[in-house]
């Protein structure tokens, strides 16, 4: 098999709250360069690792790691509406093999998917439905979290499935780094927010926008002294992509949930996702890495990073 890796953040507020014009064509040649190389790949199969953010998972039932054998795009954040290119068999065979490595892992056969997997995925390949996809969830916004050792856990038993395939592979990670956007928390939420995190499923097109207004207007103040949430942290970042790249998966097994969240924001721990892609790879062997462009963009409420990665 053949093995690629793309690990990038997202972000819900690309055409929203744009920085200035610059960065938006900086980002987007950093994206149509990442695009070409995937084209060129031509993958067989794209396996994303990404979070949910109360889209399809709600806390009437929390996984920490669930893999799609059918998905269909709740179309937030200006993303595409409708159904994925799912490669059923091989999810389902995938996860019969994760099990079957001691890790347990939640099954869907009727996913909805939200900015978090799809925006990623339109960048990359132009739309939801141009190569076979495995969606895999990890929960990266909804506390508690699994330790990141399990994360590692969970991505190298991918990754072992993924070296039984006589495949062109392309894996994704999309999320992070450093941010916080305002996702609610449950604990002490009022009962409207608790009722929402715990069964919000399919929201009215009402409730959906007010949600979206509420982030772009989080966007406008962020990284200020009138924004509530945790600012963006470079120098965190940058130490994670470093770790990365230098292939020091084993440092991220204590990684400290609490700590990241005081210091680099409650959504880093999208990172997660990037986590199990690296696992998934370092899975098949010695791998090389690149930091392809790093930025941190308060107008998209994003330590906005791009890293590849293949086997050496
Ligand atoms: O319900 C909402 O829309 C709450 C806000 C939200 O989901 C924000 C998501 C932000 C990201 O995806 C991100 O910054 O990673
Ligand atoms: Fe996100």
């Amino acid at each position: 098999m053949q093995i690629q890796l793309k690990c990038l953040s997202h972000t819900p507020l690309r055409g929203l709250n744009d920085p200035g014009a610059d960065i938006v064509q900086e980002v987007d040649a950093v994206l149509a360069q990442a695009r070409a190389e995937v084209e060129a790949f031509d993958p067989e199969l794209i396996v994303v690792f990404a979070p949910d953010h109360y889209n399809g998972l709600f806390y009437d039932l929390m996984p920490q790691f669930v893999i799609a054998t059918a998905a269909d795009s709740v179309g937030d954040y200006q993303t595409q509406v409708g159904p994925l290119s799912v490669a059923s068999d091989l999810a389902l065979e995938m996860t019969r093999f994760v099990l079957n490595s001691d890790v347990d892992v939640a099954l869907s056969h009727r996913l909805q998917v939200d900015h978090g997997c799809t925006q990623t995925l339109e960048e990359l390949t132009g739309s939801l439905t141009r190569y076979p996809v495995i969606p895999i969830i990890i929960n990266s916004v909804a506390p508690p979290f699994g330790p990141y050792r399990r994360v590692r856990k969970f991505g190298e038993a991918v990754g072992r499935f993924l070296a039984t395939l006589n495949k062109r592979v392309l894996v994704l990670g999309t999320g992070g780094l450093s941010h916080e956007p305002p996702v609610p928390l449950i604990a002490n939420a009022p009962d409207e927010i608790a009722n929402f995190l715990i069964a919000g499923r399919n929201p009215t097109p009402e409730a959906r926008a007010a949600r979206q207004a509420r982030t772009i207007a989080a966007g406008k103040i962020y990284g200020t002294s009138d924004s509530p949430q945790t600012p963006l942290n470079a120098e965190w970042d940058l130490a994670f992509i470093d770790t990365l790249v230098q292939g020091q998966l084993d440092s991220i097994d204590d990684f400290n949930i609490e700590e990241i969240s005081r210091v680099a924001g409650r959504s880093t721990h999208e990172i997660r996702t990037w986590v199990a892609a690296f696992s998934a790879l370092a899975a098949l062997g010695p791998y090389e890495a690149h930091k392809d462009y790093y930025r941190p963009i308060n107008e998209w409420i994003a330590g906005y990073g791009l890293v590849s990665a293949q086997p050496r």
